[in-house]
């Protein structure tokens, strides 16, 4: 049995600040003193939560298994390793070196401990002051008129060095302590600390940390310090578990915004890693100190804050965590409609906000970027064991995971198809699998971990994991910190069944009735949104406007009364536009067949240019005073595609271009098809699924028409406005949000509304618009230019998602 003995510990919490904790370099730790240490930190308020090991020292011996392995078990749950881990908890089975006094120890460390405290405030402090000036001046000459002010900040960093340095010498001897121990004896075994695929389906995560790795004696120990909380796993493997895990609370991760090269000693190389997990020999050594890059003596001696290539901290700041996006589908992998380019992108505005993000989808097809962990695991579905494996890859910040199985495999095309039960034992493997993902799928190195850990779960589809968060684990003690938000895009899909459904979701019995929905629709039934909404920490809604319609009869399509109990825990975010997917400037798809990049400078030659294509590319006449409107999107009810087939007659007597892009209801293909072929010369209805098209007509076309019924947020006319092409849509849900009428009487707005699902509103409305258009040619450039100039990225929506999760994170 692998055995290591007593630990020295660097504990960091956050990018801005970091704790020393050390258990002594030759002594006996106490595993409860140490423990104890780490909950001191995380209740005095730093955050415990992104507790980071830097530097375990091995000593080694028998008698130390106990704490070994649960520091193990703690840094486990951390995140990424650092290379210090790796090299030395490999040295296992090596002789111990017998401590001294043990007392002398703990004072040293409580010491050590205040110190890092003190340190730890002061740097917030100059940060934060930091960021004043940053905020306040324009750098350098500004930043002097300010040294006044700063000399607080002089006298703090002159303290704070002198603190870092004794913490540093300790570190070094640590360090020193270390080297030489290693030169005693550099034959480490290799034993691998992070698991990193295979065949894991025998064990769960419990049973195979305490029993392949740390033995009885560690589960003996860890019983008289900890709770013993029995499993609730669902499947054969998970009824072994018999022991909570000992550090969700601490044993959290901090924030891995990079990659990390990995040597081929499995180590990771620090010129990738955040300046805050590099050691505190790394970042504080007095020369190549940050502290002194960012400081600078002034003629009278006073230092002051000046570099700026220093990277700022995150913009998340204290509340960084880990977030996982589960979603069906996720652009540019699988898209059916707007949840697709939601996960492709809310996720990468999440991680640049410093968050460690992942997104876990499907895998239906053969994607080329993901490559296979080798993480195997079986989940029982209907019944019968199921197997998936995972694919990983890691794109601008973001870890991508997809599940690969027999269930989701060359779906594609048909991400929803199938019978009911067929689509719902699908969601229902996905949820089971999607869940685990931070304890079984290692990503650059390590998992997520559970500890400080948030959902965000979307659609009914996903709806089921808060259910499972709380009946598999949260009920069992397991994730308890882990907390899940749900996003409501379209209420109108909810997972309905019969009751009798609730077999196939495999939970106790007493969860029945959170399923159970009575309403005029469907009487008595099985309902998996509403089970979902009931057990989320958090419900998001896509715009501000659709949060205020589910909670109406009209709006909430039967659960509006549950939306309401829960409306405490609404909020309504607009969605973002995945700028560099679809920004006129940079579409790749503007870049052949005569299209052409453009911008706000280039809008009056590089619009004209596209439009011009695009007529081409679908054989239409190419003129370039003709309204081109343009219709994108799935062909059904919520659309209002059967409002244009009434407006047709009117709008070919108008000297227009029609072009209409979706797929759906076979019937509404079919009108598509059939007003091409009525009016050739005027109208083209293209049926299928096409993201080029897309990105195509949102360039070319002059106007836009979204007609919808109802929509949650609607990203086309965001995508259209950004590409200064004009939307006339229905004021309903996000369209009212985001599109606000032009008043010609003030030049304002950005298109025009009607507010009634009608075809005669839907008329008068672009009736005004044509006129515009053909009349008033000032006016139009000016909504052209308003619609661009807006900043649409999902920035902003990221910032208020943030708020969300991390009320999520805090709440009991
Ligand atoms: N035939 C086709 N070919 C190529 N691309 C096509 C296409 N049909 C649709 N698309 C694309 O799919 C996306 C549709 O997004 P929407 O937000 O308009 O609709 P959807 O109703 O699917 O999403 C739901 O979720 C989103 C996200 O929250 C909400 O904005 C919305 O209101 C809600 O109904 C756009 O990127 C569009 O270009």
């Amino acid at each position: 049995m692998a055995s290591i003995g007593s630990l020295s510990f660097i504990v960091e919490t956050t990018m801005e600040n970091s704790v020393l904790l050390r258990s002594g370099n030759h002594r006996r730790p106490s595993f409860a003193s140490l423990a104890s240490q780490l909950r001191n930190f995380h209740d005095c308020g730093l955050n415990g939560s992104k507790f980071w090991c830097i530097s375990p020292k091995v000593v080694s011996g028998e008698a130390f298994s106990g704490l070994s392995s649960n520091c193990e078990k703690m840094i486990n749950g951390c995140g990424r390793v650092h290379p210090w881990r790796s090299k030395h908890l490999k040295a296992t089975g090596k002789d111990s070196v017998e401590g001294k006094d043990g007392d002398e120890s703990e004072d040293a460390l409580q010491a050590t401990i205040e110190k890092s405290k003190k340190v730890l405030a002061m740097q917030r402090d100059l940060l934060q002051q930091s960021r004043e000036v940053r905020a306040g001046t324009e750098g350098v000459v500004l930043a002097r008129i300010k040294k006044r002010e700063q000399l607080g900040s002089v006298n703090m960093i002159a303290e704070r060095k002198k603190l870092v340095s004794s913490i540093k010498n300790s570190i070094i001897n640590t360090e020193e302590d270390l080297v030489s121990y290693n030169e005693k004896d550099n034959s480490l075994p290799n034993t691998d600390i992070v698991s990193t695929g295979g065949d894991h389906t025998d064990g769960d995560y419990t049973s195979r940390n305490l029993s392949d790795s740390y033995g009885h004696s560690t589960a003996d120990q860890i019983s008289e310090t900890l709770p013993i909380v029995v499993s609730g796993g669902f499947d054969e493997g998970e009824k072994d578990t018999e022991t909570n895990l000992p550090f969700e609370k601490v044993s959290t991760d901090a924030y891995p915004p990079k990659k990390f090269k990995e040597t081929s000693l499995g180590q990771v190389s620090s010129d990738t890693m955040p300046s805050f997990l590099l050691r505190p020999s790394e970042r504080f050594s007095l020369k190549d100190d940050k502290l002194e890059e960012l400081t600078e003596q002034d003629g009278n001696g006073e230092e002051i804050v000046l570099n700026e290539d220093v990277k700022p901290p995150p913009l998340a700041g204290a509340n960084v965590m880990n977030i996982i996006l589960v979603a069906a589908e996720c652009a540019p992998w699988s898209k059916t409609g707007g949840l697709g380019d939601v996960a492709g992108a809310l996720p990468k505005a999440l991680a640049r906000r410093g968050h460690r993000v992942m997104v876990v989808a499907p895998r239906y097809g053969n994607y080329a970027e993901p490559q296979e962990t080798g993480v195997r695991k079986r989940y029982k579905v209907d019944g019968q064991d199921v197997e998936v494996t995972y694919f990983q890859t890691y794109i601008d910040g973001v870890d991508f995971v997809f599940i690969d199985s027999h269930m989701f495999r060359h779906m594609e095309n048909n991400i929803y198809g199938g019978n009911r039960v067929d689509i719902l034992k699908r969601m229902v493997l996905f949820c089971k699998a999607a869940i685990e993902v931070p304890w079984y799928v290692p990503c650059g190195g390590t998992c997520y971990g559970d500890g400080n850990l948030v959902f965000i779960a979307n659609d009914w589809h996903t709806a089921l994991l808060p259910v499972f968060l709380k009946a598999y684990y949260h009920d069992n003690g397991l994730m308890k910190y882990t907390r899940c938000i749900l996003v409501i895009h379209n209420i109108a899909h909810q997972g309905r069944g019969p009751v009798d459904d609730f077999l196939y979701v495999d939970l106790p019995q007493h969860y029945i009735d959170i399923f159970k929905l009575c309403d005029p629709v469907g009487g008595e039934h099985f309902n998996i949104f509403a089970a979902g909404l009931k057990m989320a920490d958090r419900v998001v809604t896509v715009s501000h406007g659709y949060a205020w319609e589910l909670k109406t009869s009209e709006g909430g399509w039967g659960l509006d009364g549950i939306i309401n109990e829960n409306n405490w825990k609404l909020k309504g975010i607009v969605n973002g536009i995945d700028t560099k997917e679809w920004s006129p400037q940079f579409d790749f798809h503007l870049t052949s067949d005569g299209y052409t990049n453009y911008s706000l400078e280039t809008l009056q030659i590089g619009k004209p240019q596209c439009k011009a294509a695009l007529q081409k590319e679908l054989g239409l006449p190419v003129r370039e005073n003709v309204p081109l409107i343009g219709f994108i999107g799935r062909l059904d009810h919520q659309k209002g595609v059967d409002l244009i087939a009434e407006a047709i007659p009117w709008m070919v007597d108008q000297d227009v271009q029609l072009v209409m892009l979706g797929t759906g209801r076979p019937d509404l293909e079919q009108l598509l098809r059939q007003f091409e072929s009525q009016h050739r010369d005027k109208v083209r209805g293209w049926v299928g699924f096409s993201v080029k098209v897309a990105h195509r007509i949102t360039a070319g076309a002059d106007i836009l028409l979204m007609p919808s019924r109802f929509e949650p947020c609607g990203l086309n006319q965001l995508y259209a406005m950004s590409y200064g092409t004009v939307p006339v849509v229905h004021a309903v849900g996000g369209l009212r949000d985001t599109v606000h009428p032009f008043d010609p009487f003030n030049e304002s707005g950005l298109g025009w509304t009607f507010d009634k699902a009608e075809t005669n509103r839907l008329i008068h409305a672009l009736g005004n618009c044509l006129l515009t258009y053909r009349e008033y040619r000032n006016s139009w450039e000016g909504i052209q230019r308003r619609g661009m100039m807006q900043d649409l990225s999902w920035d902003n929506a990221a910032q208020n998602y943030e708020e969300v999760l991390v009320t999520a994170k805090y709440q009991w």
